[in-house]
Formats: structure tokens, C-alpha cells, sequence
């Protein structure tokens, strides 16, 4: 099934946009000054370049308003804009402190991209700049002083490091929480919250795949009664029985969710109604063949359920869960313990 990594990329997204932004405006306000500066130096490919850079903000600006392309524009904006320091660094009018500005790099290439290419661009354009550094100051006796040198590497590494190990911890806590917020605490199945997500992104590969999907609920029946008879506890021992015959029944491309109550969700993914008919009809038949152990006694539960299928009955979560629920009440009104689908819902059939 598909993992967290789309919905943690959704989730960077705002906050990445705001770091963006704000890079942005700074680059274009410095790249003014810098142009103003430069000009009055006479150095005048430096002087455009800045100027260059600075307008290009402004047009990127414009440009991420309403962008589903986020991640494209961060690197066509943080690959010139390396590109452009670089340039300033080989520039022979240019001020040592230049080199300054290449802390910046794997501080913003971090929090803009992500642990991965964040170290990949840091290390391509930290290393670039250690090279124009060498090459530019190798005859100037002051510079290649060991003090300076092991200051300015260390410096650097001590930023990699921390910007790197920054972003490992945060992204590891935000997967954490992602999991926590999209997973159903007492069965441990994912919620509502993690089916909506990943309907998302089954629909869209049903869509362009052409592929079958479909919707089985299911909802325990009589679950009053457990409940009534042998306590809340036993209620939620059988909640958690229910999920692992789910797991144990579905394979890894489907989806099982606890949608509340005593009632599931499941995604089946490339899945006809038909053959989500013989997979409801195998969990219906392991729920009743396999009771709850419960102290010295065991609890015998049975199930219904309805399957709607993507397309016919539904092209939204909303609409495809509403349908599934109407055969499911169709079940239940038929007797319990049996499955509905549109092929059996006007002849209900016991399973
Ligand atoms: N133990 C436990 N019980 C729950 C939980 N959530 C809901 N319930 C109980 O589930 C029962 C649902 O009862 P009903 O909606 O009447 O449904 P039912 O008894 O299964 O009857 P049918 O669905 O018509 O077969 C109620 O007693 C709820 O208190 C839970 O997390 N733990």
C-alpha cells in the first residue's frame, strides 16, 4: 500500500513555500544592493549577474503562487541561485568575505529539498567553492595559512552537519506524527484520515490505468450484545480480533481501515467487485470460524458487508462509502452475515 511519503511531502509543502518566499524577497532586496554596489565598483558581469538573479526571484515569485509543482520551482530557483554565488566567488574584483554566503547553502538547500538532495546539492556547491577558494588564494601566502583554512572547513562542516542531522530528526517526527494522526489507536489499522489520502492516489492510478478498484465495508453484527454480555474490554478484544483477520486476509496493495465503531473500510486495489466479492466472503467466513478467545470462553462474531465499485457506484470517497453502506444496510436487513454488492443487492443471497 502506498507509503507516507506523499502525504509527508504535502506536508512540507506550506512550510517550504514560506522559506521560498521569504529567500526570495531577500534575494531579490540583496540582489538590488548588490547591483547598485557592484556598479559602482565597475564590476559589471557581477553587477548583471545580481541584477539578473534579483528579477528572476520576482518572476519566481509570481510563479509558486498556485503551483501544484512546488518541489520543480525550488530547484529551478536554488540551482541558479548556487550557480550565481559560485559565479560571485570566481569573480576577481569580488570581496573575500564573499565566501561567507556559501554557509548559506546547505542551510536552505535542507530546508527547501529535503535530507537527500539537500546533501547532494550542499556537497556539490560547498566542494565547488572549496575548489574556487583554492584556486583563487593558492598564491596569497595569508590565506593558506592552516588557522584560517581549518576555521573555514570547520565552520562549513559544522553547518552540513547540523542542517543534515536538523532535518533527519524533523522529518523522522513529522513521519511519527503523520502515522500517529492517520492510524486508529485501539486496532492499530489506519483511520479515515490515511483512507482518504491513499483513495486519492488509488483513484487517480484507477483512472489512468484503467484499473478496477473497489470499496467493501464491513460492520460486526449484533456487536451491542458482545458488548452487553461480556464487557467493554471483551468488545475491544474483538475489535482487534477483527483487525488482524482483516490483515491476515488482504494483501499489501489493499487497504484496511477502521472507519469508527464496529465498522471497516477496505480499499481494494486493481479489485473487480467480483473478486472483492470472494475476498469479503473469506474474511465473512474467518470472522465466523474463528471466535474471540476470551477468558475461559470464546465470543463468536459475524460480519456484513456491501462492495461498491469505483465507477459505477461512485467517483468520490464520500459517494463509493455512502453506496458500499446502503448494500451494507441491505445485508443487514436480509438477515446479517452475508455480503452485498450491485450483482446480488436485488437477490440477496446467504453467503
Ligand atoms: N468495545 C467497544 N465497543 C464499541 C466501540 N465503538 C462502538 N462500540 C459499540 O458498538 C455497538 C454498536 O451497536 P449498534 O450500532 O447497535 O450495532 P450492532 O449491535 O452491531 O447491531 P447491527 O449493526 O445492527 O448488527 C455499541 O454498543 C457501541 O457502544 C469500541 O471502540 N469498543
Amino acid at each position: 500500500m502506498e507509503s507516507y511519503r506523499e502525504s509527508q511531502k504535502h506536508l512540507a509543502r506550506p512550510y517550504r513555500k514560506a522559506v521560498l518566499q521569504t529567500l526570495l524577497i531577500l534575494t531579490a532586496i540583496s540582489g538590488l544592493l548588490f547591483f547598485t554596489l557592484n556598479i559602482q565598483r565597475e564590476n559589471y558581469p557581477l553587477a548583471f549577474a545580481e541584477l539578473g538573479m534579483a528579477c528572476y526571484s520576482v518572476f519566481i515569485f509570481w510563479a509558486i503562487g498556485n503551483t501544484k509543482h512546488l518541489e520543480r520551482w525550488i530547484l529551478a530557483f536554488i540551482l541558479p541561485f548556487c550557480i550565481t554565488m559560485m559565479f560571485a566567488l570566481t569573480s576577481p574584483r569580488a570581496t573575500t568575505t564573499v565566501f561567507a554566503w556559501v554557509l548559506l547553502i546547505p542551510i536552505l538547500s535542507h530546508l527547501l529539498m529535503g535530507r537527500g538532495l539537500g546533501l547532494l546539492v550542499s556537497a556539490v556547491f560547498m566542494g565547488t567553492a572549496a575548489v574556487i577558494f583554492f584556486f583563487k588564494y593558492h598564491d596569497a601566502p595569508e590565506m593558506m595559512q592552516p588557522l584560517p583554512i581549518a576555521n573555514m572547513g570547520l565552520m562549513s562542516l559544522t553547518i552540513l552537519a547540523f542542517s543534515h542531522i536538523y532535518e533527519i530528526t524533523r522529518e523522522q517526527s513529522e513521519s511519527r506524527l503523520l502515522k500517529m494522526a492517520q492510524t486508529d489507536a485501539l486496532t492499530g489499522l489506519a483511520n479515515r484520515a490515511r483512507l482518504s489520502d491513499v483513495f486519492e492516489q488509488e483513484r487517480k492510478r484507477s483512472l489512468r490505468n484503467g484499473t478496477p478498484l473497489s470499496m467493501l465495508v464491513l460492520d460486526l453484527d449484533h456487536f451491542k450484545q458482545v458488548n452487553d454480555q461480556h464487557g467493554h474490554e471483551a468488545g475491544d478484544l474483538a475489535l482487534r480480533h477483527v483487525a488482524s483477520t482483516l490483515r491476515a486476509s488482504l494483501r499489501a496493495t489493499d487497504l484496511a481501515t477502521r472507519l469508527g465503531g464496529e465498522e471497516f473500510a477496505i480499499l481494494l486495489t486493481n479489485t473487480t467487485a467480483d473478486q472483492a466479492h470472494r475476498v469479503a466472503d473469506k474474511i465473512r467466513n474467518a470472522i465466523e470460524s474463528n471466535p474471540v478467545p476470551h477468558q475461559d470462553q470464546s465470543i463468536g462474531l459475524t460480519i456484513s458487508g456491501g462492495i461498491a465499485q469505483f465507477g459505477p457506484d461512485g467517483g468520490d470517497l464520500r459517494s463509493l462509502i455512502g453506496r458500499a453502506d446502503q448494500y451494507l444496510y441491505h445485508a443487514k436487513d436480509s438477515g446479517r452475515n452475508r455480503i452485498i454488492s450491485s450483482d446480488n443487492a436485488l437477490t440477496p443471497c446467504q453467503a
